[in-house]
């Protein structure tokens, strides 16, 4: 086992490394000023660390170097304890992740084999590639079975998105490097994208290092937060929590930006909240029982179920037609448990149930989280902050996001509201 496996294995619930530049300046041909002037950072195993700041600042050429895509001018870089320069380039790659804006997939190469990429160069034989292929795509949520075998044109942006980033964990390296990852999706499957990053970041638990010109972004996914201005200056690094609560200067208070009890929201979570429980009903169970199920519960409607406890539709019990349970075929959006509050009211809005059915690990079934709830919290915190800052104003209604829902709708309204 080399250095770099050992100390992946260290911990048993981390398999990352950690990650450390050492005095790293990055010089262009033809250039006088430094793209990166000398930054020093430790990147800790198991952690997502997020890259922000203006354009042209350094962001990508720092993540580069990491992987040897561009060879610092001078300066070390470590994984794992191990100077990269120690390893060929090409075994080097092989033990990083590296994932980029809408996958970048080979357009010849059906999903299986763009996945198993890695695997092959490292000469696994063909029953292990086919299973890990299938493990990955699972764990990205994309049913194996309908995806394996499809080309990059036979997918939508955010399916290509999901088997870039199975590409980039296909031969399970303690580090993935990510370049604006969910830059080329709509905000709604952007949304799913980070969530399901942070699913399979809780289970993983690889050193990740994330790209992104997006403050929210970095405030939701960041274990921790690397503001950076040009030359990659190290403008401030640190928590959400601290980016957000005390800026280190003016620039990293300027990129936070305005709205900033806005962006607290980011930092609570859907699981932090209280779940609900809802009638659920499994795939082939009887409909009569269910629908007796929900009258005792008082609930109008019933989450269905696949075997694997994933929500597949959230029917109004008239919906529920023939004698068993059937996938009611419908687009319905989940929650993360770690989606953060924010997401939880945009997906609210869109839901037609006053409410958004929360999924944990592998999109299972936790519960439901309602209108009242997310407002309430809401408030709870707003006043919490305004009394840790009681000389700042208060919110007024264009920052306050509980105002964005006023008047929670009754199940009854919104039931008659889904007919019309
Ligand atoms: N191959 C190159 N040759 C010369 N200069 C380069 C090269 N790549 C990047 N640069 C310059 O280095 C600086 C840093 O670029 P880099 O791409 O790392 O910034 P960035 O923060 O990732 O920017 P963006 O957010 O726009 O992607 C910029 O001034 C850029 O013009």
């Amino acid at each position: 086992m080399t250095t770099l496996e050992s100390a992946a294995k260290s911990d048993e619930s981390v398999s990352g490394a950690e990650i450390c530049l050492d005095g790293v300046s990055k010089v262009y041909p033809g250039q006088k000023a430094p793209a990166v002037d000398n930054i020093s950072l430790t990147v800790p195993a198991g952690e997502i660390v997020m890259f922000v700041g203006p354009s042209g600042c350094g962001k990508t050429t720092t993540l580069k170097m990491i992987n040897r895509l561009i060879e610092p001018s001078s300066g070390t870089i470590s994984i794992g304890g191990e100077d990269i320069r120690g390893k060929k380039v090409d075994e080097l790659r092989r033990t990083i992740g590296y994932v980029i804006q809408g996958g970048s997939l080979f357009p010849h190469m059906s999903v299986a084999k763009n996945i198993s990429i890695v695997p092959k160069l490292l000469g696994w034989d063909s029953s292990r590639i086919k299973d890990r292929v299938d493990e990955l795509l699972d764990l990205v949520g994309l049913d194996p079975a309908k995806y394996r075998s499809r080309y990059p044109r036979e997918l939508s942006g955010g399916q290509q998105q999901r088997v870039g980033v199975a590409r980039g964990l296909a031969a399970d390296p303690p580090v993935i490097l990510m370049d604006e990852p969910f830059g080329a999706v709509d905000p709604i499957t952007r949304q799913r994208l980070q969530d399901e990053m942070l699913s399979i970041q809780r289970e993983l638990r690889k050193t990740i290092v994330c790209v992104t010109h997006d403050i929210d972004e970095a405030i939701k996914m960041g274990d921790r937060v690397l503001i950076l201005q040009e030359g990659a200056h190290v403008a401030q690094y640190d928590t959400p929590e601290v980016v957000l609560s005390s800026p280190a200067n003016e620039f990293a208070q300027d990129f936070v930006g305005a709205g900033s009890s806005l962006k607290r929201l980011s930092l609570a979570r859907i699981g932090d909240l209280e779940l609900k429980s809802a009638t659920t009903a499994v795939l082939g169970e009887d409909a009569a029982e269910v629908k007796k199920r929900a009258e005792a519960n008082k609930d109008r409607s019933v989450i269905v179920l696949d075997e694997r406890k994933r929500p597949l539709g959230w029917p109004w019990l008239r919906q529920l037609k023939g004698s068993t349970i059937v996938d009611p075929q419908q687009d319905l959006v989940n929650l993360d448990s770690r989606a953060t509050l924010n997401d939880a009211l945009d997906t609210m809005l869109v839901s037609g149930h006053g409410g958004a059915v929360v999924t944990g690990d592998r999109d299972a079934y936790l519960g439901v989280v309602d209108f009242k709830t997310v407002t309430d919290f809401i408030e709870e915190m707003q006043r919490e902050a305004e009394a840790e800052t009681s000389s700042a104003p208060s919110a007024d209604s264009d920052e306050n996001p509980a105002a964005r829902i006023s008047i929670a709708p009754t199940d009854e309204e919104l039931e008659k509201a889904s007919e019309s």
